[in-house]
């Protein structure tokens, strides 16, 4: 299996330029996206259904009057409104609009509340600036109208690159997309505009769509699969890696054990929780399996480190924000171990981010933000913070720092150093618990204990989180999470 590549708009229009200079003429690529559409409309249609298509001024609009002139062909009553007028239509949609021998009315005029389905095909991935007057009219009366919408290429009004939303934009129920999905597709809110996505083949090679791709990815198991790890019949749990989690206080040492027990869950052989010494009596109450050391603030994590063993450390989750924790990720970058940062070890470097600048690139490092972390991080970083697509910050900040990115959320994006990046979609609403995040740091360092390279140990990790959280559903805790990972990870290794 192939990773799914993502191709962003810029990307997709040179794919299909190529392809078109290969010797597949534009309109025959519009015909093919066109029958699919169709196609996949009258799945959802009884015969004689009316379906009322809204037709753009570009080329997603040259894919509506294909749309309209199939399903005429098979019986279906057809309605079909453009934005703008036919003479003023360019490219392959001139040639298209003469198959469609029906009238063409004003956008306006369209009855959507009459359609048995709505054809959204007003823009795809062209759309330059945010929707106004007739156009955002016309979108917020196909929403208005309740009835089922099917979107070619993408929901219009939504950016193909960055899945937010320009003005306003069509609530589809489905999607058909050509060749490759694009980030909207995955990327939040637009993920949940374009409704269930359907890519379909238009005859765009892979070879072309390897060629113009930027290395972004889908986050699924074809990322990462052949390089997770399976133990070997001779192996033991010294094969295995040593994770290290550092404890909070007292008061504050459920999350170290919520990761350290999702690491050991992961696979990882051996796995010891740093507890300050007036935390190891409330530590050693609620472990089993898991080791415990004492371990006094950065002097004795160096004095633990000397330890070649431990390959794999957990830092932040109840930490502290304070410069002992800034003391702490310094001994831990320079001890150059497997590292995953987050919470804490992020937050006490709020501001600071000139601190991290390229400390990360001497050794496996992750660095797992949520939103909020990510800005505290990077504080004072226009140039990180402001790009409004998702994938561009997680980019910036990996490049920035040497470390692999986790932008947490709905629409996790995962950024390496050197350009590779993938979105994740397969989590659920559920995963929004405390304590979720300490649990994804203990998979992912257990994961690189292994000897997973960090980039796929973040991927594979966040979509095994996902997979857990998915799994179980309403009523999720933290607690639950490490128990559920052995039936995800029985599911990807057998
Ligand atoms: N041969 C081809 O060119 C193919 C094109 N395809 C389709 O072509 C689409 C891309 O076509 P285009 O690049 O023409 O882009 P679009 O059709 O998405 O939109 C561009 C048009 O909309 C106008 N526009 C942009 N933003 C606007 C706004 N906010 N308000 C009003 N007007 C606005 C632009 O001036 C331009 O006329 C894809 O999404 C896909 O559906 C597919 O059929 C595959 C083949
Ligand atoms: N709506 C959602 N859909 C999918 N995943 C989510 C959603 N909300 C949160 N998550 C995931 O849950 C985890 C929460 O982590 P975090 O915000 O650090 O929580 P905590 O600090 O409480 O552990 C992240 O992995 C995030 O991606
Ligand atoms: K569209």
């Amino acid at each position: 299996m192939h990773p799914e590549l993502i191709l962003r708009p810029q990307q997709m229009k040179q794919a299909d330029g190529l392809t078109v200079a290969s010797g597949i003429p534009g309109i025959e690529l519009m015909r093919r996206a066109g029958r699919a559409v169709a196609e996949a409309a009258a799945k959802m249609l009884m015969k004689e259904a009316h379906v009322v298509i809204a037709a753009g001024p570009g080329q997603n609009g040259g894919d509506g009057f294909v749309v309209a002139a199939l399903l005429a062909g098979q019986g279906y009553r057809i309605s079909l409104g453009l934005l703008g007028r036919v003479e003023q239509l360019s490219g392959d949609a001139v040639l298209a609009a003469r198959d469609w021998k029906g009238p063409v009315v004003p956008i306006d005029s369209l009855a959507f509340d009459e359609a048995d389905l709505i054809v959204d095909a007003l823009f795809g991935t062209g759309l330059a600036r945010d929707l106004e007057g007739v156009a955002r009219i016309a979108v917020e009366r196909m929403n208005a109208s309740g009835k089922p919408i099917l979107a070619v290429d993408l929901s219009s009004g939504i950016d193909g690159d960055t899945g937010q939303v320009r003005g306003v934009a069509v609530k589809a129920n489905r999607t058909i997309t050509f060749a490759a999905r694009k980030p909207c597709h995955l990327l939040m809110p637009g993920r949940a505009y374009c409704g269930d996505v359907e890519i379909a083949d238009i005859g765009i090679a892979r070879e072309t769509l390897e060629a113009t791709s930027g290395r972004l990815f889908a986050n699924t198991p074809s990322l990462w699969l052949d390089k997770l790890p399976r133990p070997e019949l001779s192996s033991h749990k010294y094969d295995r890696g040593h994770t290290l989690v550092l404890s909070g206080g007292a008061t504050r040492t459920g999350a170290a054990r919520l990761a350290a027990r999702a690491a050991l869950r992961t696979g990882s052989g051996l796995v010891t929780v740093a507890s300050p010494p007036e935390a190891l009596g409330v530590n050693a109450a609620h472990l089993t399996a898991i080791m415990l050391r004492g371990c006094d603030g950065p002097e004795g994590l160096h004095h633990i480190l000397q330890d070649e063993r431990l390959n794999s450390l957990v830092l932040g989750p109840a930490l502290g924000v304070h410069s002992g924790t800034r003391a702490m990720v310094a001994v831990a970058a320079h001890a150059r171990r497997s590292l995953v940062l987050d919470a804490d070890a992020l937050t006490s470097f709020e501001g600071l981010a000139t601190e991290v600048h390229q400390a990360f690139r001497h050794a496996p490092t992750v660095l797992t933000p949520h939103d909020g972390e990510f800005m505290r991080l990077f504080k004072g970083h226009p140039d990180i913070i402001d790009p409004e697509s998702k994938i561009e910050r997680a980019h910036r900040a990996a490049a920035y720092t040497g470390a692999v990115l986790v932008l947490k959320g709905p629409d996790t994006v995962i950024a390496a150093p050197d350009g590779r990046a993938a979105i994740n979609a397969n989590g659920t609403p559920y995963l929004g618990t405390a304590g979720s995040g300490d649990t994804l740091c203990g998979i992912i360092a257990g994961l690189m204990a292994q000897g997973l390279p960090a980039f796929e140990a973040a991927c594979a990790g966040v979509w095994i989180h996902g997979e857990a959280g998915a799994s179980f559903g309403p009523g999720l805790i933290a607690e639950d999470l490490a128990e559920l990972i052995p039936g995800v990870l029985r599911k990807l290794l057998t």
